[in-house]
């Protein structure tokens, strides 16, 4: 299951991440860049608190990309002991060579290379972690003022980085300013790791305090595994994560949510003159929604419209679809992923063909032999190959 990580800059904050449930305690100082180190001494002695109460992680600092400045800070970290050795990689002519100069290191250290979505990052290198014995690959943000992680790899360009970095072995973590809405729209590409900072301190402020309140907020919306025999309030998203759905059975009814008047540029057509280029198509989708609670809160409470449109992105960018239903069925599987969605109608329209729209209006029903039984393991334990690949959803 996806872990939490956050970021603490010494061993009070430590604390307070661990009350809060984080899984991975990370050593970084806020203050000093997007992967800022903390001194060696202090990583020494926050590792030793920690002890086996969770993982431990420190970021060598932002460094210039010369092998060996990196591989000298990249073993001092090392040398306290930490789990994980966490190295940024800027966009430079050097940065293989950079990885190489770790080989030798990553045969006795966990080795995590952290790319930068805001800074045009090289997918490519992901084969050079991998040749160099690099533990694992994570994204995120360099410019801790210039947007969130989405913002700079929306969700529909995540499969190729999660696909790719798996595809090596590599174990996957993505951060960059995320907030508590980002998580639902996350964890369906299964990282290893969501890693937190701001969200985790008073007012999202990076540089303040960590809050243990702020702490326990974010690890609510990521669910962990529970100890067998642990009781626990109905956790749709845990369910859903292993491959449960719920069955109609919440006794609140449901809610409607929708998304109205999407329209995105799309390669669609049976004509042969509708091939090689995009037309705008409309999309209106309404999901009938398990209500969990009359008084909802926060994320937990709530399927996010925002899962629907990052579905039909995704689904779009696959390239090019003959028919406007086969389109609509693919949005309908992806919202029915969702174990708390029951129905949902998709409208598909194609807006440059005719004086109006023309398309296609569908409704599909989760199936009732599927809404309280587990999932073949199989497809529970698959990541998907988008959030709603239709590889899950179960649609009459
Ligand atoms: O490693 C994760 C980062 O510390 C995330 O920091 P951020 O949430 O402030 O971007």
């Amino acid at each position: 299951m996806t872990k939490m990580l956050a970021s603490v800059a010494d061993a009070a904050e430590a604390e307070i991440a661990l009350s809060g449930g984080a899984d991975i305690v990370d050593l970084k100082d806020p203050k000093a860049g997007a992967l800022g180190a903390v001194e060696p001494a202090v990583i020494g002695q926050v590792v030793a608190a920690v002890a086996s109460r969770a993982a431990t992680s420190a970021v060598c600092g932002d460094l210039p990309m010369v092998p060996e400045i990196i591989a000298r800070q990249a073993e001092e970290i090392a040398s306290t002991k930490v789990d994980y050795v966490k190295i940024g990689f800027f966009p430079s002519a050097d940065a293989r060579a950079c990885a190489e100069a770790v080989t030798s290191l990553a045969r006795r250290s966990k080795l995590i290379a952290v790319l930068f979505a805001d800074l045009a990052p090289d997918l490519g290198l992901l084969q050079a972690f991998a040749a160099s014995g690099f533990h694992g690959v994570m994204m995120d943000t360099a410019d801790k003022t210039g947007g969130r992680l989405l913002q700079h790899l929306p969700p529909e360009r995540i499969p190729a980085f999660i696909e790719a970095a798996r595809a090596l072995g590599l174990k996957t973590g993505l951060a960059g300013s995320l907030e508590a809405p980002d998580i639902p729209r996350l964890l369906p590409f299964h990282p290893d790791y969501l890693g937190f900072r701001g969200a985790l301190c008073d007012h999202s402020d990076r540089t303040a305090g960590v809050s243990e309140e702020a702490v326990r907020h974010i690890r609510a919306l990521i669910p962990e595994e529970r100890p067998a025999g642990r009781s626990a309030t109905v956790d749709y998203r845990l369910l859903a994560a292993r491959g449960y759905s719920p069955g109609a059975d919440s006794g609140l009814g449901t809610d409607k949510i929708f998304v109205r008047d999407f329209v995105l540029p799309v390669h669609i057509g049976a004509y042969s003159f509708e091939h090689g280029h995009t037309q705008r198509v409309r999309f209106d989708v309404t999901a009938d929604v398990l209500r969990v609670t009359n008084a909802p809160e926060d994320m937990r409470h709530v399927v996010s419209y925002d899962l629907i449109m990052d579905g039909i992105r995704t689904i779009v960018s696959h390239g090019h679809v003959e028919l406007s239903e086969t389109l609509a069925e693919q949005v309908a599987a992806h919202v029915l992923e969702d174990p708390r969605v029951m129905r949902v109608t998709v409208r598909v329209e194609k807006l440059e063909l005719g004086p109006g729209g023309v398309g296609v209006e569908i409704e599909r029903k989760r199936a009732k032999q599927q809404s309280s039984h587990a999932r073949p393991p199989a497809a529970a334990s698959a990541g998907p190959e988008f959030p709603g690949s239709g590889k899950k959803g179960a649609s009459t």
